[in-house]
């Protein structure tokens, strides 16, 4: 795992006022926990409210536009999530690709506007069970991957994560085997290498999403090439997403 683990929670489309506790808890924890990158995604609504919580951990959005600003009706561009205090923004998550058909052309073009914007992007990607059961999962989320990134990244280790999150895994309870994380890990990192050169290619963190909890986290952590994990149902109570924090901590204390 890389030096510094990095636990991101993604809220989806949960959270009012009153979930502002569990972020007050989480950073008050992540203080002790320093050799853990801590950060949340909250909806929209609580980027301000947590962003004004937050000491410690990094507060993200889970989407922007790909324009600065106009008649959008609904929509929020890059920089207004930065301004509400996003330091990063989610992009290409399965769920928007599915539920809002979004292609990989237009989620590289939000990524170029996150990058203008001043945000680091977790760039999303993952197969169907379908493509898996078909062999195809690697191939599949290299061509995906490359056709989401922003097309030019002045500092890859600055500005990108990416997390894999296979699409049967988010929700469902099951998760890939350590074998599986751990060669598409490798398969995105290869990747990595071939477009940024191997320093800049080796420095982006891969985290892996789809069903992480706080029992699980220990074995998903130790796969290849898994620098943390994006958390959904588990991110939404301190006492859960700490677990998965803690693990990453005992994780670094471990012999490889
Ligand atoms: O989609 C995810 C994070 O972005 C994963 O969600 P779950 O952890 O609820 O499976």
């Amino acid at each position: 795992m890389a030096e510094r683990p990095y636990i991101v929670g993604n809220w989806k489309m949960n959270g009012t006022r009153a979930m502002l506790a569990q972020a007050r808890s989480i950073d008050r924890a992540a203080q002790n926990l320093m050799k853990v990158e801590v950060a949340l995604a909250p909806p929209f609504t609580l980027i301000h409210p947590v962003h004004r919580e937050a000491e410690q951990i990094g507060v993200g959005a889970q989407d922007c536009h790909p324009l600065p600003d106009g008649a959008h009706t609904g929509d929020i561009s890059a920089s207004m999530v930065a301004d509400a205090g996003a330091k990063f923004v989610i992009l290409g998550h399965s769920e928007r690709r599915q539920n809002h058909g979004e292609s990989n052309a237009l989620v590289r073009e939000k990524g170029t506007a996150a990058i203008d914007a001043g945000l680091r992007i977790i760039l999303c990607v993952g197969e169907t069970e379908e493509t898996r059961d078909d062999g195809k999962a690697e191939s599949f989320v290299t061509r995906q991957f490359k056709a989401s990134l922003p097309e030019t990244l002045a500092s890859p280790e600055e500005s990108l994560t990416v997390a894999y999150e296979p699409v049967w895994a988010i929700g469902t309870g099951r998760t890939p085997t350590v074998e599986e994380i751990g060669a598409m890990h490798r398969a995105i990192r290869a990747t990595l290498v071939e477009l940024y050169g191997e320093a800049q290619g080796t420095a982006v963190r891969i985290l892996y999403g789809g069903s992480v909890n706080a029992e699980n986290a220990r074995e998903l952590l130790a796969a290849d090439e898994v620098g943390g994990a994006l958390v959904g149902g588990a991110s939404l109570t301190a006492e859960s997403f700490l677990g998965i924090v803690l693990a990453a901590a005992e994780r670094l204390d471990q012999p490889a």
